[in-house]
């Protein structure tokens, strides 16, 4: 009798499996027809394949972020997409993509942020994923000084350390060493993370070329998480990349619980982002946050710095290594403000805060690297709260919208015949930049970029530039926290490496269009496999 039943039960399970997992299309995609029938009139790519997977085949067969650019420009301002539980409206029209972030109304769809909540350990909604809760705008408000000019003024001489010590790397490393810039940007973004949030030393850039428990936890953490987007790594539990899945969060719990025990035995310094998350009141509890949120928020704050971060910088340094014109005109700036390594002068003077806002055109650089290879691509997914006309469309209450930065940073309908061209001078007043750099005295520059210290200069032409569709940190109430930081890292770290070294791309990279081709979204706006292979060369031979 017992044996009858365990054979029926072997029969059985895998069938039903299969039934609860065909159930987890079948009835959202039924549940999602009456609203597919609403949106039936907007333009988009056909479904050419199984109807059940509208058009996934075409997202998985081309990179997402390039399908979605080449979408945009056939298809226009809106249209759709048809995905296996809805149909996703695009949106890449400038006025209208800043008249849907910019207010509370439309929130960010939380269903499309779950897979983040799963991977930071406690499974628990954070900052990045929460809805515009009361919850929410406590952590928000709470961390929102840590961010402040003052902090990173506090903060600037620490990030000068980190640089230096990448820089003594590099130099060690030598010209003929063709090192993968992304990784060596990644360590630097680790070592930021834990002075910042913790006001620890992770070591990452002690030594680049040693391994780092961190960078190899966290990596592989956003590896797992972007795998965990196939659901069929989620659902057949028994595939070695669903179990891969289980063992980074486990690693990454556990260096999280370290980092956080550690503190209890000498808490964390005022600058820190730990000291703000750790003096706010849970409005849920009236009382500080659980252990449980604490660990939830400080796992998503250190994904959310570190890739997007490191990749900026990885980027930029690419373009750089390959544009001469546009290394000269960085070199020029530089030897301007009496911060580039020459002949005579191998250790330029120090680099001080007054100095950033004043290098225009390297500010220009990283602007126009942001736009044309933004780390969050797939930009924001929100919810659409009422029936609403938008980009000249009704489109349904409860729609999925879709807002993917890299299309419409890239679209020759917002930018123009040269969207695709990388040309830092649209970002300067008067086309061709007149006066950044070269001919300028170094007290002279000093001056100048004294007096635009404190005027965060480029945040705010950041915000002004929304409403033509640069936004790499996205905007309005749920724009990135983290955003003043990440300026922050990118132009101390490019100032001082770019001050120096030169940069040359491998030859085997295929210059920047080969790395740039082989760029995949994978959660962020990653290199290809091989990273981004350069040769950085003293300014100085020693
Ligand atoms: C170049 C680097 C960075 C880029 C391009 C970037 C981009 C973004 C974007 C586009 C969003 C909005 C996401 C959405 O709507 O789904 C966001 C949110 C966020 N970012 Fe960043 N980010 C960067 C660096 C950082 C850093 C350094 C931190 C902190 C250490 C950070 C922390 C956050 C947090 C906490 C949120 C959620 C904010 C909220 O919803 O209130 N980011 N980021």
């Amino acid at each position: 009798m017992l044996g009858l039943a365990l054979a029926l039960a072997l029969v059985l399970s895998p069938v039903l499996y299969l039934l609860y997992l065909s159930s987890l299309i079948v009835i959202p995609y039924l549940k999602s027809l009456p609203l597919r029938r609403k949106l039936r009139h907007l333009p988009g790519p056909p479904v050419t394949g199984l109807f059940l997977l509208g058009n996934v085949p075409d997202l998985v067969r081309t990179p997402v972020h390039q399908c979605m650019a080449a979408w945009t420009e056939q298809y226009g301002k809106l249209y759709k997409v048809e995905l296996p539980t809805t149909t996703a409206v695009v949106l890449t029209d400038p006025e209208a993509v800043s008249q849907v972030l910019k207010v509370d109304r439309f929130e960010k769809l939380t269903t499309s942020y779950q897979n983040m909540e799963k991977l930071t350990a406690e499974q628990q909604p954070n900052i990045l994923t929460e809805p515009l809760s009361p919850y929410y705008k406590v952590v928000r408000r709470a961390v929102t000084p840590a961010f402040s000019t003052a902090n990173l003024k506090r903060f600037f001489p620490m990030l000068q350390d980190i640089t230096q010590q990448v820089m003594a790397g590099l130099e060690a490393a030598g010209p003929s060493a063709a090192l993968d810039l992304d990784r060596v940007a990644q360590r630097l973004t680790i070592d930021v993370i834990g002075r910042f949030a913790f006001d620890r030393d992770f070591g990452a850039t002690a030594d680049i070329t040693k391994p780092n428990e961190a960078l190899q936890v966290v990596g592989e953490l956003m590896t797992a998480l972007q795998l965990m987007l196939n659901p069929l790594n989620r659902w057949f539990w028994w595939r070695k990349e669903a179990r891969g899945l289980w063992h980074s969060r486990r690693r990454y719990d556990a260096l999280v619980r370290r980092a956080l025990d550690d503190l209890r035995a000498s808490p964390p310094a005022e600058h820190t982002l730990l000291h703000h998350l750790m003096h706010l009141t849970d409005p849920n509890t009236g009382k500080p946050l659980s252990a449980r949120r604490l660990r939830s928020e400080t796992a998503l704050f250190w994904i959310a710095g570190f890739e997007t971060t490191a990749h900026a910088i990885g980027w930029t340094l690419m373009f750089i290594a390959g544009n001469p014109q546009v290394e000269s005109r960085i070199a020029a700036e530089l030897e301007g403000a009496g911060l580039l390594a020459v002949p005579g002068r191998a250790a330029p003077r120090q680099l001080a805060w007054g100095d950033l806002g004043g290098l225009k055109y390297l500010n220009a650089v990283i602007h126009e690297s942001m736009r044309l290879m933004p780390p969050a691509s797939g930009g924001t997914v929100r919810a659409v709260p009422r029936d609403i006309q938008l980009a000249g469309h009704m489109v349904a209450k409860g729609t999925m919208l879709w807002i993917p930065f890299y299309a419409m940073q890239r679209s020759e309908r917002v930018w123009g015949a040269d969207a695709a061209q990388f040309r830092p001078e649209r970002w300067l007043a008067g086309a061709g930049g007149a006066g950044v750099g070269g001919g300028q005295g170094p007290a002279a520059a000093a001056a100048a970029a004294a007096a635009a210290a404190d005027e965060d200069d480029i945040v705010r032409a950041a915000d002004t530039q929304s409403a033509r569709g640069f936004l790499p940190f996205s905007e309005g109430p749920r724009n990135c926290v983290g955003q003043s930081l990440a300026l922050l890292e990118l132009r101390t770290a490019l100032a001082l490496l770019c001050g120096k070294f030169r940069f040359r791309l491998a030859d085997d990279m295929g210059g920047v269009e080969g790395a740039v081709s082989a760029a995949r979204q994978h959660i962020t706006l990653k290199p290809g496999e091989r990273g981004l292979l350069m040769h950085a060369i003293p300014r100085v031979p020693a």
